[in-house]
């Protein structure tokens, strides 16, 4: 690699060491290093705070007509946690093997690397003498890993994004295990849902019906029978594993807690469920909604529950979060080219099976692709020895150097 090139490994390396990851991310050391390879890009700063010890930063290149719709490129500050007894590497060394070149560290591919690749792409676009005709943005965020309510919701729906007329969004999309990089068309809405049972408590040797437990326990089959209509589908084929609707159970609570463990005699007069629901964007959030109350969490089975919709699934217009791949977006084709333009391969858009910020600017009528290029790397995100190998990286670079002069350049239509 050249000079530059290890240096901007070194810069990679440098904000991966910073602790981000919930429950205690150090945002204001976050913000502090991207602050400053900003500045030396010469980029404008401007640090909101919706929520204190939140910071968000929007970095900006106007461009020579300011008048047009922006680019902007999103990425989280924030990581999911690690277990380091679990990892080969401690998760924020960010050691890199030089054997591989992996550079391993938790945010590696989910989404820190991001950031860092905006901003040398826009640092080399400068260099090169380029001048966008659009602006381009960068922003910043905190909180994406636990929902976004404090960090992008805050953004799309704040004066100062409106002041940005934002005209299409990048935000972090997945690896791909193949030499294509992967697109990302829209999110699935995530759902939680929590069912609460109740029932006659009494001797653990006694035989009775309507039991709370017994009735949680009816609850998890008829769930997991769904569960298993859906998986049948992406078994068959027939739907990407992204295009159905997940629900998968993740936690349980029940029983008397003794000082050894429970109370092993007596039945709990009460149970608790959690599930983890994710619906893709055309899916009918009535179909769901009875089928829980009709066959999953019944009240004349002494059922309640809580379903907790996190974010929008509509648009302010009433329309699915779905942003269109075809030519009725005109940044749709100049990104497509531009990702060949650099070399690189796109797979068929899918939709994301998790849930990214890019929902808050769909929902405000933005055109949002999520895209992180990543080809020929395992999908590691939330996952022990999560990393991202520095050819990788470094090629990322480059692509988003295409894209971002591409896109900026787009004339008004
Ligand atoms: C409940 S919104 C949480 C968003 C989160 N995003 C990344 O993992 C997710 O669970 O998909
Ligand atoms: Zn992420
Ligand atoms: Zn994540």
């Amino acid at each position: 690699f050249s000079d530059r090139e290890e240096a901007q490994i070194r810069r990679l390396q440098e904000y991966l060491r910073i602790p981000t990851a919930h429950p205690d991310p150090d945002y204001s050391a976050a913000a502090s290093f991207l602050l400053s390879l900003a500045r030396s890009v010469g980029l404008r700063t401007l640090t909101l705070e919706f929520a204190p010890g939140k910071p968000l930063l929007l970095l900006s290149w106007p461009g020579s007509d300011p008048s047009l719709p922006s680019l902007l490129l999103n990425s989280h500050l924030d990581s999911v946690p690690a277990e380091p007894s679990k990892w080969s590497h401690p998760p924020f060394s960010a050691a890199r093997d030089p054997a591989t070149g992996r550079v391993f560290a938790r945010g590696a591919q989910d989404d820190k690397s991001l950031a860092v690749q905006y901003l040398e792409a826009l640092r080399a676009l400068r260099d090169s003498g380029f001048a966008p005709l659009r602006s381009v943005h960068v922003s910043l965020v905190p909180d994406e890993e636990i929902g976004g309510a404090d960090g992008a919701a805050r953004l799309a729906a704040s004066e100062e994004f409106r002041g940005l007329n934002v005209g299409f969004v990048l935000d972090e999309g997945q690896a791909s295990p193949t030499d294509e990089f992967r697109v990302f068309y829209a999110d699935r809405s995530p759902w939680r849902l929590i069912v609460k049972a109740a029932g006659p408590p009494g001797h653990g040797s006694r035989m009775f019906d309507g039991g709370a437990v017994e009735n949680l326990m009816n609850c998890a089959e008829a769930v997991a029978r769904f569960r298993e209509s859906q998986f049948d589908l992406v078994k068959a084929g027939l739907m990407a594993a992204s295009e159905v609707i997940s629900v998968n159970p993740v936690y349980m609570k029940a029983g008397i807690p003794s000082p050894t463990g429970f109370v092993m005699n007596m039945q709990p007069s009460e149970a608790e469920l959690g599930f983890d629901l994710r619906l893709p964007p055309t899916a009918d959030p009535e179909l769901i909604k009875k089928r829980i109350d009709e066959e999953w969490a019944p009240t004349i089975k002494n059922m309640t529950y809580q379903l907790i919709q996190k974010g929008p699934i509509r648009d302010y217009a009433g329309r699915p979060l779905m942003t269109p791949t075809n030519e009725t977006n005109p940044w749709w084709p100049v990104f497509e080219q531009a990702v060949k333009s650099a070399g690189g391969k796109l797979a068929k858009p899918e939709i994301l099976s998790s849930t990214t910020d890019a929902r808050f600017m769909r929902q405000m009528g933005i055109p949002t692709l999520g895209f992180s290029p990543m080809s020929n790397t395992p999908i590691l995100l939330h996952d022990h020895n999560e990393f991202i190998e520095d050819k990788v990286f470094l090629k990322g670079i480059k692509v988003y150097e295409q894209i971002i002069s591409a896109l900026s350049s787009l004339p008004g239509y």
